[in-house]
């Protein structure tokens, strides 16, 4: 690409249509309005309005304490459990209002899923990890259970490398493997939303791009929300991205525009590495 402006990422390998997405084009998943959190009195998310579009993936990046986790975490309200969040505004998922009174937060979170950075199977069997959420649901049939488990972990690109021992422990697979078990437990309830907080962070290189290429495939069936530190990695998996700097949504948008030619100098500025 010779129109390339930023410096310190290499989105020469970006294979994605010059053509650049429009948010106008796509059916909205999830949307926010006006969002506003404290922890205390202090504002992590300052008034934030933004769509996460169906079967895309949007990645949020910027530098360290902007509040992409936060903001990932009010998608599913895992920030209820900080005794000290408050917080004011709107999620829709589709046409509800996830904030709502009366809201089931279980089932909720059944259906806006979350893989966190570090792999963290249960002390079971890789069959019981992927069975575990469907259990809860009070399913135990055989083969109900035996089917959703492959495709699970199919879906996690894991299946190959596990028929032979689904009854071993997880915990004594490669990190690798165990966060794309996570993975495969995560889409085992058949989420519509999988939200990644930095699922690759702990990982090797070669474990990263497995998860990078699952990333790929799993947009087929379910929207992603990613939160990455990894810019060229938000520049590889996302159609869109979201730039936040001191709990603002600074700039969203269609990935390559962002990277290529930002709206704002202050996105500018941190994807060619002037700050953050
Ligand atoms: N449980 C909490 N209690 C109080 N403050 C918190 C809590 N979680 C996050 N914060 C604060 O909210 C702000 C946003 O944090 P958040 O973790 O969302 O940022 P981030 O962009 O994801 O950062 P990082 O990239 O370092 O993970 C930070 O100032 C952080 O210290």
């Amino acid at each position: 690409m010779s129109n390339v402006k930023t410096h310190s990422i290499d989105i020469s390998s970006m294979q994605r249509s010059q053509q650049a997405l429009r948010i106008e084009d796509e059916k909205v998943c999830l949307s926010v309005n006006n969002l506003h959190l404290y922890y205390g009195d202090k504002a992590a998310l300052k008034g934030v309005n933004m769509v996460i579009p169906e079967k895309k993936v949007t990645a949020f990046i910027g530098p360290s304490g902007c509040g992409k986790s936060t903001l990932l975490r009010c998608f599913n309200r895992m920030n209820d459990l900080v005794d000290t969040c408050r917080i004011t505004g709107e999620i829709n998922l589709h046409d509800e209002n996830i904030y709502a009174k009366g809201t089931d937060v279980a089932e909720l979170r059944r259906r806006v899923g979350m893989v966190f950075q570090k792999p963290n199977p249960f002390p079971k069997s890789i069959y019981e990890n992927v069975a575990y959420g469907l259990r809860i649901q009070g399913i135990n049939k055989k083969r109900l259970l035996d089917e959703t488990v492959e495709w699970a972990l199919r879906s996690a690109a894991l299946w190959d490398e596990v028929k032979d021992r689904l009854h071993e422990s997880a915990l004594g697979m490669s990190g690798g493997q165990q966060q794309r078990l996570v993975i495969a437990r995560t889409v085992a309830v058949k989420p519509e939303v999988l939200l990644l907080d930095e699922p690759a962070s702990a990982l090797d290189p070669i474990s990263t791009l497995k998860i990078e290429e699952l990333i790929h495939e799993l947009k087929n069936e379910f929207t992603i929300a990613i939160v990455t530190h990894n810019m060229q990695q938000a520049a590889r998996v996302s159609d869109y991205t979201a730039f936040m700097y001191l709990g603002d949504l600074v700039e969203f948008g269609d990935t390559n525009t962002l990277f290529t030619n930002p709206d704002k100098q202050q996105t500018e500025d941190y994807i060619t590495g002037r700050y953050g």
